[in-house]
């Protein structure tokens, strides 16, 4: 039997911390155990219970700190990622030989790791030859992405990490529920978005003539692969967290190979009958 993973990314205070945090306690409410497995070094609070931490392995200060090393926080967080990549047994024994676990991974939010530094592959080929099915949510702030340049952008690094890590990718914008009203309805119209139509709405004086050849020439780039679809989160909502799970269980084929339970009154019924 598979287990399932979600590689929860995306640029530095996206939400990511958040979105796990909510997934647990939205799987207390639809009875589905998920895991949290911290990977980031320079992580500090948690508002989930962790089930393993990278930090037992390496953080932030022992490559900070060393004498030899002395790294900055961005140089340092490569070379505790690279130490990890090296020691991934560690992560074989953390995450035990259960059936059916269902893992989220709380990762860094340097955005580098997933574009062009080869760990998170690294992580995900090893998690798949443990049986994972494996998933990326990419969360990108909705507060930056209601500009069409901005949102193009956001694109982007979700579709170059995508090309990077090769795993199913649900993109999602988070923090909704900080949008105005107006910011919502601009946002909506993105959602499945004509990237041409992105492009072309940009102003039309000399510098925005160019800014916009610019979008376009991005905007194909974008529709060529036709992949990058974004979802909306607002945690305020319950729904919105139902929708988005839906989605993800999609992709990574979650309780396809459970057993079929049948409803309790029918196995009540056929004791009555023995
Ligand atoms: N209102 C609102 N605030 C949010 C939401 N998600 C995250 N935040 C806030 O945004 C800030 C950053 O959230 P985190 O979950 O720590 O973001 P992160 O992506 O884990 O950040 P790094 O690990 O530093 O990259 C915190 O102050 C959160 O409370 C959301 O959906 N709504
Ligand atoms: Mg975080």
């Amino acid at each position: 039997m598979p287990r399932y993973a979600q590689l929860v990314l995306g640029p530095a205070g996206s939400g990511k911390s958040t979105y796990c945090s909510s997934m647990v306690k939205h799987g207390e409410v639809i009875k589905r155990t998920i895991n949290v497995i911290n990977l980031d070094p320079a992580a500090e609070h948690f508002d989930y219970p962790i089930f393993a931490d990278i930090r037992e392995l390496i953080e932030i200060d022992d490559a900070m700190d060393d004498q030899a090393l002395r790294f900055g926080p961005n140089g340092g967080l490569i070379f505790c990622m690279e130490y990890f990549e090296r020691n991934l047994d560690w992560l074989h024994e953390q995450l035990g030989d259960e059936e059916d676990d269902y893992f989220l991974f709380d990762c860094p939010g340097q955005i580098e790791l997933y574009t062009h530094v080869p760990v998170m592959r690294r992580v995900v080929e090893q998690l798949q030859n443990w049986n994972f099915r494996v998933c990326g949510v990419f969360l990108v702030d909705a507060q930056f992405s209601v500009e069409q340049s901005k949102f193009l952008s956001g694109m982007l690094t979700a579709l170059s990490s995508m090309i990077q890590l090769e795993i199913p990718f649900i993109h999602v914008l988070s923090k909704v529920d900080l949008l105005s009203k107006r910011d919502k309805k601009q946002l909506k119209k993105f959602m499945d978005p004509d990237v041409y139509q992105l492009a072309n709405s940009e102003l039309s004086n000399t510098f925005h003539g160019r800014y916009s050849q610019l979008n376009k020439a991005i905007a194909s780039v974008i529709y060529d692969y036709s992949l990058v679809k974004f979802y909306t989160l607002d945690m305020s909502k319950e729904d919105s967290i139902t929708n988005l799970l839906v989605e993800i269980d999609l992709s990574i084929q979650y309780g396809e190979d459970f057993d079929v339970k049948e409803p309790k009154e029918i196995e009540d019924n056929k004791q009555d009958d023995e």
